[in-house]
């Protein structure tokens, strides 16, 4: 936390994390202005020109990052590729018309001539394409591996991923880490091919065209220049809109059903089943309806076309006819013409015929520029300050600080004063809402709106219980484990690399060392009661198996394991009996030098040296007070105690001196 106000913080974290529901709610609308946004930028062909700009822009991160040795080769194979392949057209075409003369000419040696000729293009065609297909394949697999893995690294850095949630300016990242990242890579490939293989086959054409009739060159000009300007003004803006409000939607819908999966047992329980299915519904109806809009402008989009397209087989034949009537060309000629004349149209129709894709590539192009840019936005946490320099003993300090809401901007509690020493453990408690939970956010650095001086211990010294502890993927031993410290991948990490690095990690603790871990937290049987599922080597989804107060006692075991400085516990033995929740904190203070709990629940008491209280205020910027553990005893319990620091001794931002240095 920096000294001055902020208003960049971000939503709660662990079972208090506001929901995705919400956060796509507003993304939802942020995105309807960035629907307008997209609807108004598709309506011409200027507009297009934008799109390929901001795309190449995209396109540059990868092509100048520390890839670009092999992008750059792979790109221009590729290239190379197009160009002979796009050469072949051409002598293709030759071949075809000596062909058609010679059938014409009823030329029996001629035809069998050309039929050699043809099986020679074909010998060397066949092999080319499948290479040339290949490449794209390759260049559009590497692409958009880097692309993700950039995205993933930009994603988990920075804690981005969380406050991207809880300030709800994102919709689903998901979606556009993995399914845009695709899809842009695939459509800007395609766009590029096709401008590479028209701009040569209209140059290799544009002289056949030239040689047969200049006014069918004019021609065609005139007839591509109103085919694009027709096409774009009617049908741009609209599907390009509709693309994009598409791909919105239906990543909302499979949200919604993911988080009917993950919350499965809460909705069986509520019976809110058919709830959860009209909520799906509404979101498929959402879908249908842009759907519906879409399928009905990409008919009217075909109908021009088709209409406009079929033209070009008679257009050219129209226009030369009259000459090979009078005998000055031959037959040939005329099929060559309507060959040339459609190739060299169909590069100057480039837009028309790369609608959908250059629809689809403005969409993702903003989705994905709006990510980055939002990550690459998201500053780093504050450094994790060392207590040392001052005092050794010192494991946090807090100077001053007063916490606002994020997004609400609501002062919750104001000049907090407060260091915690070795062996000190405080627990923090105040009515539903005051601000008990925000205080660990601010210690974790995931919220920084506030103000005052904060000296949080390094981030791999403390361990943070949530009430609902996460249980990621994977074995019995990976929950243990959690968080692995793993050091950053390289960028081109092969998935077993990935694999390894987590290993090593596991490698930092023996079998010995989990299983005594476990029975700390008194779950000792569970790698037995998992035996037939491999043990520690078990793999289940944990959420599902693991009762809450085995879940919360997992969190336990990961705290054993590690041994950090400081812990802290949101409600972390919320789930627990008292029977257990007594012993996880008699082995917790054996395993850390000091730590802070959040809770409700009186019988806490006795595990803390001291309370630390806040006294929610009306009219916000709530008091504190801060006590030993046995004065806050007598005054909450034993009665005529004074309640000392509240209201306005504390409360009014000078409260630093109370309760400091006598402990
Ligand atoms: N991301 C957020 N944006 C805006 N307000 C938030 C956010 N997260 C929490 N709040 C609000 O901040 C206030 C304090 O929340 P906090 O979770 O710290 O309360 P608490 O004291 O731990 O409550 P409880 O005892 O009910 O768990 C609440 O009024 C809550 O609504």
């Amino acid at each position: 936390m920096g000294t001055d106000d902020g208003a960049k913080g971000a939503a709660a974290g662990g079972s208090k994390a506001s929901t995705g529901g919400t956060s796509d709610a507003k993304a939802a609308a942020s995105d309807d202005a960035s629907l307008e946004r997209v609807e108004d930028s598709a309506g011409g062909k200027a507009r297009f020109v934008h799109t390929l700009w901001r795309a190449t822009s995209l396109a540059k991160i990868y092509y100048s990052g520390d890839h670009k040795v092999r992008a750059r080769t792979l790109l221009a194979g590729m290239l190379f590729m197009c160009a002979t392949t796009t050469a072949l057209m051409v002598v293709f075409s030759y071949v075809q018309r000596d062909m058609m003369t010679a059938l014409s000419n009823k030329d029996k040696e001629g035809f069998y001539e050309a039929i050699y000729k043809y099986l020679g293009v074909i010998a060397i065609a066949a092999p080319l394409f499948a290479m040339y297909q290949y490449v794209q394949d390759l260049v559009a697999l590497e692409w958009r591996l880097w692309l993700t893995r950039l995205l993933v690294r930009e994603y988990f850095g920075n804690d981005a991923y969380f406050k991207l949630k809880a300030e709800g300016s994102m919709d689903n990242p998901d979606q556009r880490i993995c399914d845009d990242t695709r899809n842009f890579v695939n459509a800007c490939n395609a766009v590029l091919l096709a401008f590479v293989q028209k701009i040569l086959s209209m140059g290799a054409f544009f002289g056949v065209l030239y040689g047969i009739s200049p006014n069918l060159l004019y021609f065609c000009f005139a007839y591509s220049l109103f085919g694009t300007i027709v096409t774009t003004k009617f049908f741009g803006a609209r599907l390009m809109g509709l693309h994009y409000q598409a791909l919105r939607r239906e990543a909302t819908m499979r949200f919604g059903l993911v988080r009917a999966r993950e919350h499965a047992e809460s909705i069986a329980l509520y019976r809110g089943a058919k709830r959860e299915a009209a909520n799906a519904r509404a979101a498929l109806a959402s879908v249908a309806a842009v759907m519906y809009r879409r399928v009905a402008w990409i008919r009217n989009l075909t109908l021009f076309t088709n209409a406009y397209d079929f033209a070009t087989f008679c257009l050219p034949s129209l226009i030369i006819a009259p000459r090979y009537f009078a005998g000055e060309v031959e037959f040939g000629v005329v099929t060559q013409a309507g060959f040339a004349f459609r190739t060299v149209q169909s590069a100057l129709n480039i837009i028309i015929n790369n609608f959908e894709t250059l629809s689809g590539l403005a969409a993702e192009t903003d989705r994905l520029e709006k990510l980055l840019a939002l990550l690459s936005g998201s500053p780093p946490p504050p450094p994790p300050v060392s207590s040392t320099d001052d005092d050794p003993n010192e494991l946090m300090s807090l100077k001053d600080v007063s916490v606002r809401t994020p997004i609400t901007d609501r002062l919750l509690w104001r000049g907090l004063t407060l260091d915690l020493k070795d062996g000190d453990s405080v627990l923090v408690v105040g009515p539903s809402g005051c601000g008990k939970s925000s205080l660990l956010r601010v210690v974790a650095g995931v919220w920084d709106s506030g103000s005052g001086d904060v000296v949080a211990p390094p981030r791999d010294d403390a361990l943070f219980l949530p009430q609902t502890p996460y249980m990621p993927l994977g074995s019995l031993r990976a929950q243990l484990l959690f968080p692995a410290e793993i050091g950053d991948a390289d960028a081109t990490a092969t998935a077993a690399e990935e694999v390894e690095a987590i290993i090593s990690d596991a490698s930092l603790f023996t079998d010995d060392d989990l299983h005594a871990a476990l029975d700390v937290a008194g779950l000792g049987d569970l790698p037995s009661r998992f035996a037939n599922e491999g043990g520690l080597d078990a793999v289940e989804e944990w959420t599902d198996v693991l009762s809450a107060g085995e879940q919360q006692r997992v969190a336990f075991a990961r705290l054993f394991l590690r041994h950090p400085s400081v812990a802290f516990l949101d409600e972390a033995t919320s789930a627990l009996d008292e029977r257990n929740e007594s012993r996880m904190y008699a082995s917790l203070k054996k395993h850390c030098s000091a730590y802070v709990s959040v809770g409700h629940r009186s019988t806490l008491l006795a595990f803390h040296s001291h309370v630390l209280r806040f006294v929610a205020a009306t009219d916000g910027g709530g008091s504190w007070v801060l006590e030993r553990a046995e004065e806050y005893e007598k005054t909450r319990f034993g009665g005529g105690g004074r309640e000392k620091g509240g209201g306005k001794g504390d409360g009014d931002g000078n409260g630093s001196s109370w309760g400091f240095g006598a402990w």
